[in-house]
């Protein structure tokens, strides 16, 4: 049964007087993968950020319509934006370990978080979180060194293992593979499939054989131009990963998976 934990309802998102994206409806179902696909600059990042309110730290962004998760109004004025960002995680493009130990980098969220355990209990969802991200055989000799100093790929894995410590209800990933080699994009996908076994998972990609691979559901974002020249970026349309490649219900989305535009 699939049931919906993020619902967007007319949502627009503005930076300034700029119409970026507008009149977005979807549902983001529970424990399943949703692909965001679409060319540059229609708007995918800036939906994805709108789900753990990651443009509220933008000077100029506004987010107009409705937006729940689970039962909240994601937007309501009681609603703690950090709070909203423990519970919706995020992994960005570009790897970005703290520059602390790779143990520190794990431990870190849960303690600001309140963690009360002892410190053999930090051991232990340290080492949880690194083997559910599948990267403890590779760090579990060096958990002192710096995070730095792992290869990309191995960095994106910590980070979405940093991710996972503070026990997110859904993580957000945008373009998480696009810093990373093949092998390492592999790895991340077959990663991606495992967690959502317990996680949500969004993820932006320009890539589309990984949305085909790895999502469930694949939303086509596109742009129209405006009057005066301004794109705004829209939600065509978002169905079953299988139908959006195979037998899609609008033009714009058949023509850009088969590669005829974009
Ligand atoms: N921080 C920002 N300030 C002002 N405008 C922004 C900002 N971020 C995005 N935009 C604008 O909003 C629109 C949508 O951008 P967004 O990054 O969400 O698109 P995207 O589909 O994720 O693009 P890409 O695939 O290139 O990452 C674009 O016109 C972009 O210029």
């Amino acid at each position: 049964m699939e049931s919906a934990i993020i619902k967007a309802d007319d949502v627009n998102v503005y930076y300034g007087s700029h119409l970026a994206v507008s009149g977005v409806n979807l549902a983001i179902n529970t424990n399943q993968i949703t692909a965001f696909i679409g060319p540059s600059g229609c708007g995918k990042s800036t939906v994805l950020r709108c789900f753990n309110r990651l443009n509220d730290l933008i000077a100029g962004a506004r987010v107009e319509g409705k937006i729940t998760f689970g039962k909240h109004d994601l937007y309501d004025s009681q609603i703690d934006p950090v709070a909203v960002r423990r519970r919706i995680g995020m992994v960005f493009q570009r790897p970005n370990p703290f520059p602390k130990s790779i143990y520190e980098n794990i431990a870190f969220g849960p303690r600001i978080n309140g963690f009360k355990g002892s410190k053999s209990d930090m051991d232990d969802l340290v080492e949880r979180s690194l083997k559910q991200a599948a990267i403890w055989e590779e760090v579990k000799n060096k958990l002192g060194e710096s995070g730095l100093a792992l290869s990309g790929g191995q960095q994106q894995r910590l980070c979405i293992a940093r991710a996972i410590a503070v026990e997110p209800e859904v993580i957000l990933m945008d373009e998480p593979c696009a810093a990373l080699d093949p092998i390492s994009t592999l790895r991340i996908e077959e990663l991606m499939t495992e967690l959502k076994q317990r996680f949500t998972i969004v993820i932006v990609t320009h890539n589309m054989q990984q949305a085909s691979r790895v999502s469930d559901m694949t939303g086509f974002f596109n742009t129209e131009l405006d009057k005066r020249g301004q794109r705004t970026g829209k939600l065509v349309e978002i169905d079953r990963t299988q139908v959006i490649f195979s037998s899609p219900k609008q033009t714009a989305t058949e023509e850009y998976v088969s590669g005829r535009f974009g």
